[in-house]
């Protein structure tokens, strides 16, 4: 074993052996954690070699409850090298703490995990976005960080990092840049950037909240800024995409001076979004995301990216 257990945490430890005594030695070590979003559970689809446990049995991690998330850690070999990916996450309205959700994070960490790849689906705020674009995050906006549910909150351990860390470079430069260059070489080309608002869900925005929202940020979801704040604690680069699964609403609700003819006359269709509208994109495009992935992970290799 690689690492000296006797300074981690016990739930930590606990976790870590776990995992650890299941798996092949050329995976006892991984150098990319990648989380999956909604719909985007086939980003997984490229692994090889696979070794996969299901949430449910892995001492301290919670289990997914959310259509979407299939709920399987996997370890394997993507572009040549060894990586563990989250086939779902675990979100804060599900009821789990912020601690609970970012969990997975560190113990990714301990498996020697450098560079963390965090993925959703997201509203798009921007009215320069379509559905179906890819974002890359250059920051966030964390309400729940914002609301008394930083994921670091509580006893600092020491052994991850620091007690408080700076929230300056959290999403990295350079991995967003390598991140550009693996998109170009698939020959996409509706990659934007962009600032991630996270809320803690399970709603989603008014047209009044979402107006507000987009003079702050560019997409919203309801995940990630828990993890890439203690991603970002324990010395991880990270790199998060968001797939714009739908244009958010910011129109004002119907004025009441207006009578039922009036808004009749007008053709007025009540604006929906649902979490199966979500899902559909996130499948639709999981394919293209796991090719830029894929690319992505071979250019850091070529790099010696560590
Ligand atoms: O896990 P992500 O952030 O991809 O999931 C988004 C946010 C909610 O969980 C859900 C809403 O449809 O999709
Ligand atoms: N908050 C929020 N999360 C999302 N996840 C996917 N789409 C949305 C959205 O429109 N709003």
């Amino acid at each position: 074993m690689s690492i000296d257990l006797s300074k981690f945490p016990d739930n930590y430890v606990n976790c870590y052996k776990y995992l650890y005594d299941k798996l092949p030695n050329e995976l006892k070590s991984v150098k990319m954690a990648i989380v999956c979003g909604s719909g985007l559970n086939n980003l997984a689809d490229k692994i090889k070699n696979t070794v996969t446990f299901d949430y449910k049995d892995i001492p301290g991690f919670a289990v997914s409850t959310v259509a979407g998330h299939r709920g399987k850690l996997v370890f394997g070999i993507l572009a040549n090298s060894p990586v563990v990916c989250m086939v779902g996450r675990f979100h804060f309205y599900e009821g789990h703490s912020a601690q609970k959700v970012s969990f997975p994070i560190r113990i990714f960490r301990m498996f020697g995990a450098k560079v963390l790849v965090l993925t959703n689906a997201a509203g798009g705020l921007n009215p320069n976005y379509n559905t179906g674009d890819l974002v890359i995050i250059r920051d966030h906006v964390s309400f729940l960080n914002f609301t008394g549910s930083n994921p670091l909150i509580g006893q600092n351990e020491s052994i991850f990092g620091e007690r408080f860390p700076p929230m300056l470079n959290v999403y990295n430069h350079h991995l967003r840049y390598l991140f550009t260059q693996a998109a170009a070489q698939c020959n996409y080309t509706n990659l934007k950037e962009g600032t991630y608002i996270c809320l803690s869900g399970p709603s989603y925005e008014t047209p009044a909240e979402a107006r507000f929202f987009s003079t702050i940020g560019d997409v919203v979801g309801m995940s990630t800024a828990p993890e890439a704040t203690v991603g970002n604690h324990c010395g991880m680069q990270v790199i998060g995409i968001s797939l714009v699964t739908n244009m958010v609403n910011q129109k004002p609700t119907l004025s009441s001076f207006k009578s039922p003819e009036e808004i009749a006359a007008q053709n007025y269709e009540a604006p929906t979004i649902s979490h199966a509208e979500v899902i559909e994109v996130g499948n639709q495009k999981a394919k293209i995301l796991e090719g830029i992935v894929e690319k992505f992970t071979e250019i850091l290799e070529q790099n010696n990216f560590e």
